[in-house]
């Protein structure tokens, strides 16, 4: 069973028994509980960013997957910025205060950012092992000595950097989490079913916007490659089960980018790298409500 209640009365999420293959647990919650048919789940167009802001709103602007290359990127008007990670290639410090700087000439009131797998001296237990192999996998990362990147996130200094932890802004509440599945032992890599939902159930109940860096099962997740998909089942249902916030922002899977609904949850895959790792998917943009407002 995939979710029941706590003697709280709070829902909590058990490991998925279809946890293991994203793709047969879409194909089995589509047909048995047409859990991703319309008319609730549908995909969204987005807004173009000449849209006038309703008045008591808020306006996010989100960007994920952006590797390095942000020099061409046409940054639209907002209040507040969302980068759900793999801001670099590999996590350079060099690489980090580049990103930095491009943040720091945006407008916006506010600039959150998480890791993705691609930052991977932001992952300390990563590093820890990648010394120990002798960078055997990224060997560029060895020319780096360990107090190059032992506060690596220190260098961001023009953002709100969130890992595993939230901040409340302008009024909504918002928690980030840089963990994905295991896929070719990456940076803030976990296996899937009870280690992902581990760090899932470390996500508040009343959260309004959450940030990953990889989609839930099902919602932009598809891997035409692969013809799999690979988002997270425990992210879906504590998303859906749990947490409900009203934004799901995330990137990780490039080929996904685009927004969908499940009629509470708004989710959007804001990768701004294609699959070839062109900087060609432009920023969305997203209104929320302001908390409290009528
Ligand atoms: N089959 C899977 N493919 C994956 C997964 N995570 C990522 N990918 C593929 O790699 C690119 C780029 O990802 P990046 O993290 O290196 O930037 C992504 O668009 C997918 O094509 C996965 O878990 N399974
Ligand atoms: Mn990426
Ligand atoms: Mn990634």
């Amino acid at each position: 069973m995939a979710g029941r209640m706590s003697s709280q009365g709070k829902a909590t999420v058990a490991v998925d028994e279809y946890s293991s293959n994203p793709t047969q647990a879409f194909t089995h919650y589509n047909i048995n509980q047409s859990r991703f048919q319309p008319p609730h789940v549908h995909m969204v167009e987005p807004l173009p960013y000449d849209a006038p802001k309703p008045a008591g709103h808020t306006r996010f602007v989100c960007v994920s997957d952006t590797h390095s290359r942000t020099d061409g990127i046409q940054m639209p008007y907002g209040d507040v910025l969302l980068h759900t990670g793999d801001f670099t290639e590999l996590g350079l410090p060099s690489e980090v205060k580049k990103f930095n700087d491009w943040l720091g000439g945006l407008p916006y009131e506010s600039k959150v950012v998480i890791a993705g797998n691609h930052e991977l001296t932001f992952d300390k237990d990563f590093m820890t092992e990648l010394v120990k192999q002798d960078y055997y996998r990224f060997p560029s990362v060895s020319k780096l000595r360990p107090e190059d990147f032992d506060d690596v996130q220190t260098l961001l200094t023009n953002c709100v950097y969130l890992q595993d932890s939230e901040v409340t802004v302008k009024g909504f509440r918002i928690y980030g989490a840089p963990w994905t599945p295991w896929f070719n032992g990456w940076a803030f890599n976990l296996p899937r079913g009870q280690s992902l939902l581990d760090k899932w159930n470390q996500i508040p109940d009343d959260i309004d916007i959450l940030m990953t860096h990889g989609p839930p099962l099902g919602f932009r997740d598809w891997v035409p490659k692969e013809l799999q998909r690979v988002g997270c089942v425990e992210l879906l249902n504590t998303v859906q089960r749990r947490v409900r916030p009203k934004l799901h922002a995330y990137g990780g899977i490039h080929e996904g980018y685009g927004i969908m609904t499940d009629g509470y949850t708004t989710f959007i895959n804001a990768s701004t790298c294609t699959v070839s790792f062109q900087p060609t998917n432009p920023p969305i943009i997203f209104d929320l409500p302001n908390p409290g407002s009528p």
